[in-house]
């Protein structure tokens, strides 16, 4: 069983950057350029951690679905999480439920503890944390409670029309896919998300992904990212 995550090391060297206008600001994106020779063997005294970013129906889960099938991971998501606690009755249940149903973001303390319990009781060392972490104040929280920072931050970049479309189509009864709540975690994706993948970018650990395509297509842009890794 994996107990206390030790530091990692810096995976990429080779970048070039991009220039974008979101929400009214310039930001600029350091897309990594990786190759096999730069991405480190991971070992199993130390967690290997990705987290996988993108918009409501960017298609997050639905990749990392594909991930752990070819590459070992296991599949942590924050929102999955939240929904257990929902469904378990806990005393959080009724504030979480709420946050979401307005598209809002639950408190980092919650979501830190629950994603740390479900690393600690893993035997896995290879982590995928889907929609996590929304701000900048869970990344911080993240960091201070695990004690590290992320290997690999993938980012699903897709249009807002194509998002809309997706959560709209998914059919899963879930409290936040109504065009109300996905209007508001838009607005949250826009203000809150962006400081993240920007710091990731500077960081040099943000691989940018093109979402639009089918979940094949995309998923052969994610592979080359993980290829060195054996299962
Ligand atoms: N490439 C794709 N093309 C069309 N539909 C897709 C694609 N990828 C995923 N979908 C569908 O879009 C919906 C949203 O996908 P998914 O649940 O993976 O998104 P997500 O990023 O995890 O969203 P959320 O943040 O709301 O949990 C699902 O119904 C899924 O089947
Ligand atoms: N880090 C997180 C992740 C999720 N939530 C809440 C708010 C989201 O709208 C909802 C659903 O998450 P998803 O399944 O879309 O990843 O869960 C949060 O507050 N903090
Ligand atoms: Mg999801």
């Amino acid at each position: 069983m994996w107990r206390r995550v030790a530091s990692v090391s810096h995976l990429f060297s080779h970048s070039k950057s991009t220039k974008f206008n979101q929400g009214g600001s310039t930001f600029k994106i350091w897309e990594t350029i990786t190759s096999e020779s730069e991405i480190p063997t991971p070992s199993k005294g130390s967690p290997f951690i990705t987290f996988v970013l993108g918009g409501p129906g960017s298609g997050k889960g639905t990749q990392c679905a594909k991930i752990v099938e070819a590459f070992g991971f296991t599949h942590i998501s924050a929102g999955d999480l939240l929904r257990r606690e929902i469904a378990s009755g806990s005393a959080y249940g009724s504030v979480i439920l709420s946050t979401i149903r307005e598209g809002k973001i639950v408190p980092s303390q919650v979501t830190v503890q629950l994603i740390q319990k479900e690393m600690e009781s893993s035997d896995n060392y290879k982590f995928l944390i889907d929609g996590f972490p929304r701000s900048e104040e869970n990344r911080k929280a993240f960091e201070q409670t695990i004690g590290t920072e992320p290997d690999v931050v993938l980012f699903f970049d897709c249009p807002e029309q194509e998002m809309v479309k997706r959560v709209l189509n998914r059919n899963q009864g879930r409290v936040d896919d109504n065009i109300d709540t996905i209007k508001k975690r838009l607005e949250i994706f826009d203000e809150l998300n962006w400081p993240v993948i920007n710091y990731y970018s500077q960081r040099g650990k943000l691989h940018k992904i093109n979402a639009v395509g089918t979940v094949d297509e995309i998923f052969e842009k994610v592979r080359p990212i993980f290829a060195p890794l054996s299962k």
